[in-house]
């Protein structure tokens, strides 16, 4: 009993630092989120996706020639090799996109290997380009029977997702929210999907590996799974009433709600508000009288019952599905921004490497010696 109690206050490693990095801080006074020094509002509010990529995985933020370099170079990057097209039409459209996502970023590691880590910038590069292709390509062909052409003109990797995804040029809001919401979702620190491609870099192990299990960190509905988990709670409700009162049942049941509660922020997710103003727009933009006054009514039950906070993906579920992206899209969403984060720590964690090798506290059975087969059950 006394040890599994002191399995418990371990649980989850909560409180304990496992390493150092110059990219982000995530809750420092309870609240804040930077990126290389830069409050998140900031740059959701001044800035593009391109530049806090640029940020995260080259240390400072391009000058304007930097930028239009960088565009040009991502938009090069967004075509799909043959192989991995044939291999996406193979995947059925029951598939999970995370699947899709995983193992278009496996298969392209075996077309364009990272042989050595001078090529690592490049394989960043590649990967945050190519990621929005992989899933609308696997997406329009396995639903619609169409071959898309992935070498946009968009102007941005949010542009050329929802360009992709819905064969026309997107709105101008639906352009910004997405550019947003793609920099709230950049980096977080050591959250488990980064911390998964931390440790696989730690073994110096390649990009595609590490960003492969980074993609399966991410898909649990506890981590970036909570904005498909969020919506497709939020779709149950037709009036903020009903939610409110299946809310509470579920309460009552001591289910966990997804899209609340975070491991490190006490008392507020700071992306929350931003993305939650964006949402509100976007209800505005479509003329939702429903989904938004139920995510509103949900999110403040839980603060009176539970005193917990929507996180990032509460409100992205609602944005998300107001911009017409199809609920299982959402998490996929997340990669394609977080690859940037995921990256950065990549190449950190090699620029001082040592491999991440935790002790375990023994709770199994006494030394003992093997019984013979007839002898055991
Ligand atoms: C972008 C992101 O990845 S943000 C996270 C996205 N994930 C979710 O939204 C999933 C729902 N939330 C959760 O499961 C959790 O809040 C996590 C995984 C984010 C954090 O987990 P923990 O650090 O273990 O949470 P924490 O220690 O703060 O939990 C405290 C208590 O609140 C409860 N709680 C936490 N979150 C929730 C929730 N969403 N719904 C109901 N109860 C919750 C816990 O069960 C715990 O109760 P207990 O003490 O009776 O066991
Ligand atoms: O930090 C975490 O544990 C989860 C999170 O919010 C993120 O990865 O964006």
């Amino acid at each position: 009993m006394a040890k599994g109690k002191q399995q418990l206050s371990g649980a989850g490693l909560r409180g304990q630092t496992a390493g150092a990095t110059a990219l982000c801080t995530v809750g420092k006074a309870g609240t804040g989120l930077t990126y290389r020094g830069y409050d998140i509002r900031d740059l959701a509010e001044q800035v593009s996706f391109e530049e806090v990529a640029y940020l995260l995985l080259k240390g400072e933020l391009p000058t304007a020639e930097a930028l239009d370099a960088y565009r040009v170079r991502l938009a090069g990057l967004r075509d799909l090799p043959a192989a991995l097209r044939e291999v996406l039409e193979r995947i059925p459209a029951s598939a999970h996109p995370m699947d899709v996502m995983r193992t278009g970023c496996s298969f392209l590691g075996t077309l364009e290997t990272e042989r050595d880590f001078s090529q690592q910038e490049a394989v960043a590069d590649r990967l945050l380009a190519i990621f929005p292709s992989i899933i609308t390509y696997w997406y329009r062909f396995s639903h619609d029977g169409q071959r898309i052409d992935c070498t946009t003109q968009a102007e941005s990797l949010g542009e050329h997702f929802l360009t992709c995804l819905h064969g026309k040029r997107p709105d101008p809001l639906h352009a910004t929210v997405m550019n947003v919401s793609l920099i709230l979702y950049a980096e977080h620190e050591f959250n488990a999907s980064t911390f998964t491609a931390r440790v696989c870099a730690s073994t110096l192990s390649d990009m595609h590996s590490c960003i492969t299990g980074a993609i399966g960190s991410l898909r649990g509905p506890l981590h970036g799974g909570a904005n498909e988990a969020a919506m497709e709670m939020l779709e149950r409700w037709e009036t903020a009433d009903q939610a409110e009162r299946e809310l509470l049942a579920r309460l009552e049941r001591k289910e966990k709600i997804m899209g609340f509660g975070h491991a490190i922020y006490r008392e507020f997710d700071p992306r929350n508000s931003v993305i939650k103003d964006w949402a509100k727009r976007l209800a505005d933009n479509v003329g939702d009288t429903t989904l938004y006054a139920v995510a509103e009514r949900v999110e403040a039950v839980m603060q009176r019952e539970k005193r917990l906070f929507a996180n990032a993906d509460f409100y992205h579920a609602p944005a998300y599905h107001f911009m017409g992206i199809p609920t299982k899209l959402f998490t996929p969403l997340f990669v394609m921004a977080r690859t940037s984060g995921w990256a950065a720590h990549v190449m950190e964690q090699r620029d001082n490497n040592r491999i991440i090798r935790p002790s375990a506290d023994y709770i199994g059975p006494e030394l003992r010696p093997v019984p013979p087969v007839e002898a055991r059950g």
